[in-house]
């Protein structure tokens, strides 16, 4: 009997154990399939991340394009941009008051050698015939024109005689006197820019292309906006389409309105049409920039006569201003006398001060041609354009 439950228990243990055996063959069998869902083989772990990874950027462009192509192309990025370009329209120049002051260090720092030079041949103790030679040669040195330096050497030579023993004080007194004296502190220095009529002031400006013609205009503009004017400028300098394009940007900076014809085209015309515009927009002033080449003498006095005939069909000229580059030295006085034959120059701009040390030469040029010396530039920024006063100029060239 034992024998038979025995052989019934390992009967069922042996029945078990099979049972066990198939059960897990068949779990197992199901896991294969898995494996073959081997393509991530084929896309090792970092290939799939690539691919997903790819496929982000991919739709982003997609979606960039679209979006551009609908509204109209390319058009909306380049409609963004010129907001910010034409963001700064007008600019509010400077004041024009105290100008000098301010740009007085600029000044003191091209002419100072000048005035160092002065006070120290002045202060020597023995102030013999070669002293004497040594200040006219460097009043000469600084372009002030051989008459002005005698004049100014032989005044000083009697009033530190009369004076006796000196102080450098004193000395520096005196010589800051006549070059005051020397300078011309009566001269009308007013830039005409008003019309007795009550139309706008018209202004021409003439000059040898290169002397800072077109930016003095564009500075004088800004000047007079500065002072509460309306401003038309009128760019008769049509040689160059570059001048009028300088001219326009000059003019948009500060919203005055820009007369041009076409490159080639003639200035007279522009001329005309520049007064008619500004009389018809009762602006207050209208400045012509001319070309001037100095090619031969009778063409220049052939189109800035025709300028200044046809301008003057409809109204006076109230200043015409001879622009001159004061580092060009005697250079400049040969355009001055050139110019002055051809239109009546009732006042001069004397540019580039802040790069020469010889300013001696706002003497000359007033002595050549009789007219006073009535703005000066100091420098290639828009406000570095000043109102020329005598006092401050012989200030800054003597230094404090
Ligand atoms: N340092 C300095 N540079 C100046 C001054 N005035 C003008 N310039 C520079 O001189 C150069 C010539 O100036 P323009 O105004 O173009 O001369 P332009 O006589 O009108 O010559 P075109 O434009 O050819 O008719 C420019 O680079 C100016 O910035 C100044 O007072 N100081």
């Amino acid at each position: 009997m034992d024998i038979v439950i025995l052989a019934v228990v390992i009967a069922v243990v042996v029945l078990g154990a099979l049972g066990g055996l198939i059960v897990g063959s068949r779990r197992k069998k199901p896991l294969p399939p898995p494996p073959p869902a081997a393509p991530d083989i084929t896309a090792p772990p970092t290939e799939p991340h690539v691919g997903e990874e790819a496929e982000t950027p991919r739709e982003e462009p997609r979606r960039t394009i679209e979006e551009v192509d609908l509204p109209g192309g390319p058009a909306p990025v380049v409609v963004e941009e010129p907001p910010t370009v034409e963001a700064p329209p007008i600019e509010i120049p400077e004041p024009t008051a105290g100008r000098l002051i301010r740009l007085r260090a600029r000044l003191s720092r091209s002419q100072n050698a000048l005035g160092k030079g002065l006070l120290t041949l002045l202060s020597r103790e023995h102030l013999d015939e070669d002293t004497w030679e040594e200040i006219e040669d460097t009043l000469l040195t600084a372009d002030v024109g051989v008459q002005p330096t005698q004049e100014l050497v032989e005044r000083l030579r009697e009033r530190v005689r009369v004076l006796g023993t000196r102080t450098p004080e004193e000395l520096r007194g005196l010589l800051r006197q006549e070059l005051i004296t020397l300078v011309g502190p009566e001269m009308d220095r007013t830039v005409h820019t008003e019309n007795a009529a009550g139309g706008p002031g018209i202004v021409m400006v003439v000059g040898v292309n290169g002397t800072g013609k077109t930016t003095t205009t564009g500075k004088l503009a800004r000047v007079l906006v500065a002072d509460g004017n309306t401003v038309v400028l009128g760019a008769a300098d049509t040689f160059r389409a570059a001048a009028a394009d300088q001219l326009q940007t000059w003019a948009e900076r500060v919203g005055a309105h820009t007369v041009r014809g076409p490159e080639g085209g003639d200035p007279a015309s522009v001329a005309f049409d520049a007064v008619k515009e500004g009389k018809e927009m009762a602006a207050d002033a209208v400045l012509i920039d001319t070309a001037g080449r100095l090619h031969t003498k009778t063409g220049l006095m052939d189109e800035l006569g025709k300028v200044k005939r046809v301008v003057e069909k409809q109204a006076p000229l109230d200043e015409v201003l001879l622009v001159l580059d004061a580092t060009t030295g005697q250079n400049g006085l040969i355009q001055a006398r050139v110019f002055a034959e051809v239109v009546d120059i009732t006042g001069i701009v004397l540019t580039k001060l802040d790069g020469t040390a010889k300013g001696g030469i706002v003497i000359a040029v007033q002595r050549e041609l009789g007219v006073p010396v009535k703005l000066i530039g100091l420098g290639e920024g828009a406000d570095d354009l000043a109102p020329f006063e005598p006092e401050a100029f012989v200030d800054a060239l003597l230094g404090d």
